[in-house]
């Protein structure tokens, strides 16, 4: 362990960690955060120290949690060894490639997700609809970050689109380039906070990253570890350090509807249409030609708007699919 001057408060250590350990524990064991997984070691960092530890944990039945990056875990201060994940606080996973029957952990505890879109062309509410409800479904708390604002002479007309989503949605514009202007998501990027990205090709989230991180870019980092070790390191997954302190976390290859199960996220950025939908005449109706629909017609009164409706509809409709053989399994 090579000692640091580190704080578990900066590291993201929060009451939702510190509830779960008994005084009796904390007698003889400490908490660590994992930093990053590599083959056949996981490196984690604690109040005051940094390390490597084993990757599994002693005695654990398959199918128990293991860690990934992001976790906070238990240490036993005499044997080094992990002793169990702690409960997170969120989990974005994804579909395996290849097998979709098999779920990989992606990162743990994040506080803050930047849905990143783009003031021009490629800007589409349904999209951002999309990662609204991966986010409501990981239980994490989105911010919208809508880049390229030099692009455009309306910025307020997709600050406004993208409000216009859900009630209260915060909606930050910025040019990613431009220090002064990423500034604005200073709030939620400061010691102990943990952010992650997530957003279509080329919307600018690499921009965003390297701005917060300051001289500290991914790129840099590489060529450092490069020259540190003599050789590259695989690393699986890891959290970069911000310039304000705070941490990012990487989603490789989570997309928009990369979900398991959707359904609760749904109806949480749909909540008014589900709202309505309960004053139906039929619990199971398709809000099609059935006697009795309030959501046709709150359409018809102009409460509700048939394009948002069209893409609730649409997005019911794909996790039905993605839904059904899980369901199946689990008989
Ligand atoms: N004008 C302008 N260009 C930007 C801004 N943010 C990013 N760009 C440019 O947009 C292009 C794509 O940006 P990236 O940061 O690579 O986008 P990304 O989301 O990381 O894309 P992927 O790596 O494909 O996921 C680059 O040429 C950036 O220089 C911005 O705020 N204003
Ligand atoms: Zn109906």
């Amino acid at each position: 362990m090579e000692t640091t001057d580190e704080t578990l408060d900066e590291l993201g250590w929060n009451a939702h960690f510190a509830a779960q350990v008994s005084d009796d524990e904390a007698d003889y064991c400490h908490p660590v955060r994992v930093m990053s997984v590599h083959r056949g070691k996981i490196a984690v960092a604690g109040a005051g120290s940094r390390g490597f530890v084993a990757p599994s944990i002693p005695g654990a039945a398959p199918g128990d949690d293991h860690p990934t990056v992001g976790d906070w875990l238990l240490i036993d201060g005499a044997s080094q060894l992990p002793l169990r994940v702690l409960g997170r606080m969120n989990l974005f996973k994804r579909r395996a490639p290849g097998d979709p029957r098999k779920e990989q952990m992606i990162a743990a505890n994040v506080d803050t997700v930047f849905i990143v879109a783009s003031c021009n062309q490629d800007f589409s509410v349904a999209r951002l609809e999309r990662y609204l409800v991966l986010a409501r479904e990981v239980g994490v708390h989105p911010v919208v970050v809508l880049t390229k604002t030099d692009l455009t002479d309306d910025v307020d007309g997709f600050v406004a689109a993208a409000r216009a989503i859900e009630p209260g949605l915060l909606v930050e514009p910025v040019d990613g380039r431009d220090p002064a202007s990423v500034a604005r998501l200073a709030t939620w990027c400061g010691p102990g906070k943990t952010v992650a990205f997530l957003g279509s090709s080329g919307v600018g989230k690499s921009t965003l990253v390297n701005t917060l991180r300051g001289s500290d870019s991914i790129a840099t980092q590489a060529i450092r570890a490069h020259d540190g070790t003599g050789r590259h390191t695989t690393t699986v997954r890891e959290m970069h350090r911000l310039a304000l302190g705070g941490w990012l976390l990487d989603l490789p290859g989570m997309r928009e509807l990369q979900l398991t199960e959707a359904a609760g996220g749904i109806a949480e950025v749909f909540d008014d249409f589900a709202l309505v939908a309960q004053d139906c005449r039929f619990s199971d109706c398709s809000h099609g030609k059935e006697p009795g629909c309030a959501v046709r017609a709150a359409i018809a009164e102009g409460t509700l708007t048939i394009e948002r409706f069209e893409r609730w509809q649409k997005l019911e409709a794909a996790e039905a699919v993605v839904a059904r053989p899980a369901k199946r399994r689990s008989r």
